[in-house]
């Protein structure tokens, strides 16, 4: 417990269990429970989505308005509440907004207007909070959707009795989407657009959210501290190295962890049975309910998963010229996402071509990415940048053994098997070539089928190997100190 409570606003798009799309939702949930067990007074502000969970369970807290000044009319909204065990969910409700099917694009195509949806947000943030009589001492801000915030503390609120002594933190769970919208979606501004564009206009005309936070939050964090290092440099900062560099010695990288009451085989309540690192029969019986699932043959040849967005920073274009390679030899890979359809189509095709081998699941599936996790035997992360992965930490749990590129937080949890033998828990690659992923896919193979003692003290090594929230706490704690104490010794 702390002393002293840190009052914490955490800003996300989305949260697990009650809205997700990927990595971020997982750690918005994870990260505030952990603060929260901590201590810390940690509450959680996020859209009210139509298709949220629990949509019925929130309580109503307030009715308001956004005066928005300009010539665009007022902005009507409520404020709801629910509880993600004893942490508060702020959710905004504004039907123009978020009464839509998806939370921010339908297909393949974002919605037109998400840049005004999430200034919005980020407006609505600042009048929910003095509403609520909850003052901030840090907004904790995640990606682009939020990244407006810090700009606003700093440009609107910064002399405001509410929010004076409030700071903001930046995490960048993934710098490749940086929220670049032309500057008419930025009318809510009012007054404020013409000196935000000045500062952080891109090429085109348009307004970079991402870059308002680099430039504006008191403190940054990357998820990982290898994507911390990867950010101040030109390759592994997607065009934001200059922005990075001018805020290095506020930057850091903190690992997320890995929730273990989600992700656990010895308790996991989505899969067939349950086992652990001293008794790996249940993971068999999970191995043949996949089979089962994805509708292979029970054959007793090495399985790879693979459960992801299907988008390019995921290495499909390593993937799949080495799967043509690698499918000739007696193995089942299970492929489970959604996304890109171009990538889609590949892996359809790929399919047909080698159907008794690649089984490719179209669909977003809780249930089925634990029961890959649980069934298979390895696990494939090839991607071309990751600034943590999670998915490589469940994998690690399961005994599924990560393949994964040294990058970001892959580099920063798994370790390689030539380069560690005593201490490995997983295969790496580097150099982004097909050949090189095709290599390291073979080697796995060949530890399997020759050194299978190898292998088991590999798996058990990879299952009591731990990235626990605890250590992440520790140091966003350090940081928000730094973020409170730094700034005030330069206000006087
Ligand atoms: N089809 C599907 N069915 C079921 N579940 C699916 C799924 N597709 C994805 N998921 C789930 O979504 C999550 C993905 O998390 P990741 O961290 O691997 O990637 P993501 O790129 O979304 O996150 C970004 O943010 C996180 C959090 O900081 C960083 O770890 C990461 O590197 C960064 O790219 C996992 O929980 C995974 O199981």
């Amino acid at each position: 417990m702390t002393a002293h409570p840190v009052k914490i606003l955490f800003l996300a798009s989305e949260v697990e269990s009650l809205a997700k799309t990927g990595g971020l939702a997982d750690v918005a949930k994870a990260l505030p429970l952990a603060l929260k067990e901590h201590g810390q007074d940690v509450r959680i502000i996020m859209p009210f989505y139509k298709t949220i969970n629990r949509h019925d369970e929130a309580e109503k807290l307030l009715d308001l308005c956004l005066h928005t000044g300009n010539d665009c009319q007022d902005i009507d909204y409520a404020v709801y509440q629910l509880m993600l065990e004893d942490v508060p969910v702020y959710l905004i409700q504004q039907h123009n907004y978020f009464e839509r099917d998806q939370l921010y694009s339908e297909g393949e195509f974002a919605y037109d207007d998400n840049g005004e949806r999430f200034t919005f947000f980020s407006r609505a943030i600042f009048q929910v909070t003095e509403a609520l009589g909850f003052k901030p001492d840090i907004f904790h801000c995640n990606d682009w959707h939020t990244a407006l915030v810090p700009y606003l503390l700093k440009q609107k609120y910064g002399h405001h009795p509410f929010f004076c002594n409030s700071k903001s933190v930046l995490s960048i769970h993934n710098a490749a989407f940086q929220g670049i919208f032309e500057k008419h979606q930025f009318q809510l501004l009012e007054d404020l657009a013409d000196g935000l564009v000045d500062q952080i206009l891109d090429g085109y005309n348009c307004i970079n959210l991402l870059k308002a936070g680099i430039r504006f939050a008191d403190k940054i964090n990357a998820v990982s501290p290898t994507y911390a290092e990867e950010l101040l440099t030109r390759l592994g900062s997607h065009g934001l190295c200059d922005y990075f560099q001018q805020r290095r010695s506020d930057l850091v990288g903190i690992l997320n962890g890995c929730e273990y009451s989600d992700w656990d085989p010895a308790t996991d309540r989505f899969i067939p049975a349950n086992y652990s690192s001293s008794d790996l029969s249940g993971k068999s019986v999970c191995r043949q309910a996949l089979q089962v699932k994805t509708d292979l043959a029970q054959l007793d040849v090495p399985i790879f998963g693979m459960v992801c967005r299907l988008t390019e920073q995921k290495g499909f274009y390593l993937l799949l010229p080495a799967l043509e390679q690698f499918l000739r030899h007696r193995v089942q890979v299970i492929i489970v996402g959604t996304g890109d359809s171009g990538i889609v189509a590949e892996l359809e095709a790929l399919q047909q071509k080698w159907p008794d081998k690649l089984r490719f699941i179209h669909a977003y599936s809780n249930e089925l990415a634990h029961l890959v996790e649980a069934g298979a035997d390895f696990f494939l992360m090839p991607s071309l940048f990751e600034p943590c992965g999670l998915n490589q930490m469940y994998s690690l749990a399961y005994g599924t053994l990560p393949i994964v590129r040294g990058v970001g937080g892959l580099k920063d949890t798994v370790n390689d098997y030539d380069e560690q033998p005593e201490q490995a828990t997983g295969h790496i690659f580097y150099d982004p070539e097909p050949a090189d992923l095709l290599n390291i896919l073979r080697r796995a193979l060949l530890l399997y089928l020759e050194h299978p003692e190898e292998f088991q003290a590999m798996r058990h090594r990879a299952m009591l190997s731990r990235f626990n929230w605890q250590q992440s706490v520790w140091q966003y704690e350090a940081l928000y100190n730094d973020a409170l104490n730094v700034n005030s010794i330069q206000q006087p």
